[in-house]
């Protein structure tokens, strides 16, 4: 019996609240003439039940949409035989988009009791936190659904600008011809973005992990390491926001090389402690290779790819300035071929510029890598030797063992093929001598050009005294 009654009450209530959240104007008949009951937040006790009715109707009126009532707990309390007290605690949902009206429980009690047959709601009692009740008000969701429409309005509108922004964000990054990449404080990759797979060939998993050196050659990483460590040592704290620019060769998968641009920052806490690296690589392969042209252009003689008069005045310079320092002597050696105008003469310009490229060839031969080969124009070259010794006589000895050992190579024979379109067509056997003039420096002399002079004087007076012959100028060398 107990269990029916129960069970009666429990769809009473259920009943109620369905009706509650349909916005059911049938509700209202549930009440009993001597009804009671709180309104809102409880604050206002309602004496009547047309008074409860009348309030019952301003609240639906407010929210016409059916919300949802989500029932956490429900317990019935038996009072005595005809009355029974049915709590409920719940979350209500506003009908727009299902939010919450509140986001903490609501509850709800009901005292139901037996009238003519009949249960009634004799008191009812509801307690919705959102904020007291006003004098006139009950539940003021029409207000609270506005504000929350304008506010899901707001979310909306800046959650679809924050797509669009992260969707312009993702395709700059993954369109983008540059590298954006990130690192953690030891230089491990943390993010490389997709170009690095158009620019060097590999995943982005493959690289994720790795050191960044692992991207960099040997001398790409000497240079970064010497960076970094000139950048530590000299770095101002106040400049840790600055961007560090260099260019280094990367490797790429298929075993290419590539140069790019780093371009790159620290990443710093609100401490100042550093927390990782981010920046962008451009490739600039094409750029390095316009820049050697220009370079070859102007400062290497374009037939024999010797270095010109320019760069071989820019190394006397820094070789006179290096003597001073650590006074070992160095020498410039002055040689212009003897009788070469006949070659030309004989077999032509194209035979004639054969034997150019042979002789630049024999003299880098003869010579260390640090030395200079140059060529001074027409048949005339120049060897530039440093770090000789820092005695003149030593230096003089050293300079002319390597002037004897160019005349004697120069002088062997030379076998020059012309390109012809005659099949049959023989290698031209030709020999021929240089005179040679050597000037040594300490980097005392008055000027470079003293320097220069002296040698060519020499290189004549043994043109003079019969040709195929080395020359040395008074040491030290007389100003002009
Ligand atoms: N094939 C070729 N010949 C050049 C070039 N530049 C200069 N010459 C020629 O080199 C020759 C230089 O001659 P000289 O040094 O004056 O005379 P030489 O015949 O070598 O005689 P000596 O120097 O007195 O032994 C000239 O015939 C120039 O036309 C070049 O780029 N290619």
């Amino acid at each position: 019996m107990q269990q029916d009654r129960q069970r009666k009450i429990r769809e009473l209530f259920d009943e109620y609240i369905e009706m509650y959240a349909a916005r059911d104007e049938r509700l209202t008949e549930r009440f009993s003439h001597n009804f009671s009951g709180y309104a809102g937040s409880g604050a206002a006790l309602i004496q009547s039940r047309d008074e409860w009715i009348k309030i019952t109707r301003r609240d639906f009126s407010q929210v016409p949409g059916r919300i949802r009532i989500e029932m956490l707990d429900l317990s019935l309390q038996e009072l005595c035989d005809d009355v029974v007290m049915a709590t409920a605690f719940f979350h209500i949902h506003l009908p727009s988009g299902g939010h919450l009206l509140s986001r903490e429980v609501a509850r709800l009690v009901l005292v139901f009791r037996l009238e003519a047959g009949e249960w009634m709601i004799v008191h009812s009692g509801i307690s919705v936190p959102y904020h007291s009740a006003q004098a006139d008000e009950i539940y003021p969701l029409q207000s609270l659904q506005e504000e929350n429409s304008t506010l899901q309005a707001l979310v909306d509108e800046r959650t679809e600008a924050l797509q669009e922004s992260q969707a312009h964000y993702r395709l700059l990054m993954e369109d983008a011809r540059d590298v954006l990449w990130r690192a953690d404080p030891r230089l491990n990759i943390i993010y490389i973005s997709p170009a690095d797979e158009r620019l060097r060939g590999f995943r982005a998993d493959e690289v994720v992990g790795r050191h960044v050196f692992d991207m960099f050659t040997d001398e790409g990483i000497a240079l970064v390491k010497g960076l970094l460590k000139h950048k530590a040592l000299t770095g101002d704290p106040s400049e840790k926001d600055e961007f560090l620019t260099f260019e280094v060769e990367h490797r790429c998968k298929d075993g290419r090389l590539i140069w790019g641009e780093v371009t790159s920052k620290l990443d710093l806490d609100a401490q100042g402690k550093i927390i990782g690296y981010h920046g962008i690589t451009r490739e600039i392969t094409e750029r390095k290779a316009l820049e050697e042209q220009v370079r070859q252009l102007a400062f290497y003689d374009p037939l024999t790819h010797l270095a010109n008069r320019r760069l071989l005045v820019e190394h006397l310079d820094q070789a006179m300035s290096a003597s001073k320092r650590s006074h070992r002597r160095g020498a410039l050696v002055f040689l212009d071929l003897d009788n070469f105008k006949t070659l030309n003469d004989t077999h032509g310009h194209a035979v004639g510029d054969l034997l150019l490229v042979d002789v630049a060839k024999r003299l880098r031969a003869c010579v260390r890598e640090a030395d200079t080969v140059a060529r001074f124009g027409g048949d005339e070259f120049v060897v530039l030797l440093s770090e000789l010794g820092t005695q003149a006589d030593e230096a003089a000895a050293q300079t002319a063992a390597v002037a004897e050992k160019i005349r004697v190579h120069l002088a062997e024979p030379y076998l020059l093929q012309a390109a012809t379109v005659d099949p049959q067509a023989t290698a031209i056997e030709h020999r021929c001598t240089a005179s040679i003039g050597v000037a040594l420096f300490d980097g005392h002399e008055k000027s470079r050009g003293d320097v220069v002079d002296a040698a060519d004087a020499a290189m004549y007076k043994a043109k003079e005294d019969g040709r195929n012959r080395i020359g040395f100028a008074p040491c030290p060398v007389a100003a002009a």
